[in-house]
């Protein structure tokens, strides 16, 4: 949209509709939004950062303009007119019955006035008028029965729209031999979506598995077309997209985010080929090819400019490597209250808030322990189950930083009801990403929250090497700091070393980053064993003496 089109859609009518893209898609709003303020401050500016999935209400484009939209004074009274009760109508969602503790509405005399409010959410600073969604999962019969369940999992992906910004109003799931190649689930379902969809006025069907392009395709063509198909891959995109702060976070995004679209462009153009009765098929494929050309440019340069960033911090990382304090790296699934711990250890105010993906770049902190004592914390992006790997991937930054770390703390929420379950997506994760060579140290979190902390803790204690801790009371704090010394001597060499007199402060060193076993003064400076990081004893070795740990062929 240009500025000269804006300005004549404001001079030609009251009220105007928005047009979205997303993942190849083409559809606009359910109903008119009115502007109710503008104002300009250029007229060449391009539209940034809305927000893919959701209409907003308070607009703010680069360049200075802004407005205000929201939908005219009758679609709303409309609106509040369709009481929650009526919009899930018995026979249209006969499946809802089985997901009632997934859907949370209908059963609840919710207040319309609440109701209508609660869809305007606040999205970074803007407030925004969240999209009606519908969930859809698959159960497949005889899949593992220590993963999810499909329940939970429609939960989780719940929480996911919920984060995205999006207005759950149902969900539904399907159990399965093996999806339908054609549309994922049965037509039998498929139809009863369709019904669904007008009940309760569905604006986007959010499938909780990854949706092959055909499938898709398809799905959006049975459900009637007006309707957004996408996939819980395309959830997590969008909330990483609106998550992004750092240049080399939003550029590793937009990359992931043209890839996962490329193979689905397809889509963009059977709208078009629909309109014009099948007159411009040619021409919507030839426009499909210069399209996958444009994505396939994009992806060319967003990769180089990602190299270039990439190679700059690993300067920065180098400088820091010189250092030689032990870097101990935060993983778990999210929300375990991995940047809550960061934050309380090190007085620091990483965002921490009860949302999926709050943190997508890696914040590294310096923690001085009571005992004088020093290690680097970092804090790194959650994991979730379903998350391709490739998308996990595309945080290299976070892959570093959990690569070169001398120990990985696995945050766990102990009080979460499928706890292992999220163990395990981890540990999984980690395996895939083939960076779990550092020792782990695993971390029970919350266990202010669990209803018998005692139980709990006891079987931390029977289990020896996990640690229970309360990241936002600061229980267990110092036991948690005491394990990773502990932890940070396996990976750090012993040293039997004659430290000359004018060296003092590597002999600070020797005493803040490794662990002493005994000091004694003579006449040509301190003879010191100690372990050491690495580092350290490498500046060590021409005073070394002798290196006795097993681990010393390293050196
Ligand atoms: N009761 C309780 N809540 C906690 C504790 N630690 C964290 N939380 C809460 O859990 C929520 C998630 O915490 P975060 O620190 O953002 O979790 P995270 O692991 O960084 O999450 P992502 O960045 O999304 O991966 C927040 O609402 C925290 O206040 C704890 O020990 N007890
Ligand atoms: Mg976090």
């Amino acid at each position: 949209m240009t500025a000269s089109s804006l300005c004549c859609l404001i001079q030609s009518t009251s009220s105007c509709q928005f047009h979205r893209f997303q993942s190849g898609s083409h559809s606009h709003f359910r109903y008119p939004l009115q502007i109710q303020s503008i104002s300009f401050s250029h007229s060449n500016f391009r539209e940034t950062r809305i927000p893919n999935l959701v209409p907003v209400r308070s607009l703010q484009v680069q360049g200075g303009i802004e407005g205000i939209l929201s939908p005219p004074p009758e679609i709303e009274e409309a609106e509040q007119s369709v009481s929650d009760s009526e919009r899930v109508s018995e026979d249209s969602v006969s499946s809802l019955e089985k997901s009632e503790e997934v859907v949370e509405v209908g059963d609840k005399e919710v207040d319309e006035d609440e109701e209508k409010d609660s869809r305007f959410t606040l999205r970074n600073g803007k407030e925004v008028l969240a999209e009606r969604a519908y969930l859809v999962g698959v159960e497949q019969k005889g899949a593992k029965t220590d993963s999810f369940g499909i329940e939970e999992s429609l939960k989780e992906l719940a929480q996911l729209a919920d984060t995205a910004g999006l207005h759950v109003v149902g969900s539904t799931y399907q159990k399965l031999a093996s999806p339908n190649p054609r549309t994922y689930i049965g037509s039998g379902k498929v139809a009863e979506i369709k019904t669904a969809i007008q009940a309760l006025e569905v604006e986007t069907v959010i499938f909780d598995d990854e949706l092959s392009p055909g499938q898709l395709r398809n799905l959006e063509k049975a459900f009637g077309g007006d309707v957004r198909v996408c996939d819980r891959t395309a959830l997590i995109l969008d909330i990483f997209n609106q998550r992004a702060a750092t240049h080399e976070a939003a550029l590793q995004v937009e990359l992931a985010q043209m890839e996962y679209q490329l193979p689905r462009l397809t889509r963009l153009w059977t709208h078009l080929e629909r309109q014009a009765g099948g007159k411009v098929k040619g021409m919507g494929e030839k426009q499909i090819e210069v399209d996958k050309r444009i994505l396939r440019d994009r992806i060319a340069a967003l990769k180089k400019e990602l190299e270039s960033v990439r190679r700059h911090r690993k300067l920065y990382r180098n400088r820091r490597v010189s250092v030689p304090i032990p870097v101990v790296s935060l993983v778990g699934y999210t929300n375990a209250g991995k940047s809550t711990l960061l934050n309380r250890l090190t007085g620091s105010n990483v965002l921490a808030e009860d949302r999926l993906f709050a943190t997508l770049d890696p914040t590294t902190r310096r923690v001085q322990v009571k005992n004088g004592k020093q290690f680097l914390l970092t804090d790194t992006v959650g994991f979730i189950q379903k998350l391709p790997t490739m998308l996990v991937a595309a945080f290299r930054a976070t892959l570093e930083e959990i690569s070169e770390s001398s120990l990985l703390v696995h945050v766990v929420d102990i009080s979460h009801p499928l706890a292992e379950q999220q163990i395990d997506t981890v540990e999984k994760v980690l395996s895939e990403l083939d960076v779990s060579s550092a020792p782990v140290l695993m971390v029970w979190n919350k266990v202010d929250k669990v209803s018998d902390p005692e139980k709990v803790k006891a079987e931390a204690k029977r289990r020896g090497d996990v640690v229970c801790i309360s990241a936002l009371t600061g229980e267990g704090l110092d036991d948690f700091c005491n394990a990773i010394q502990e932890k940070l001597k396996d990976s750090m060499v012993r040293v039997e070393a004659l430290v000359p007199f004018d060296k003092g402060e590597l002999l600070n060193s020797i005493h803040q980053l490794g662990m002493v076993e005994r000091t004694e003064y003579t006449e040509n400076g301190t003879q010191i064993k100690a372990y050491v990081p690495l580092q350290l004893a490498r500046q060590l070795t021409p005073m070394r003496q002798m290196y006795t740990s097993s681990s010393s062929s390293s050196s």
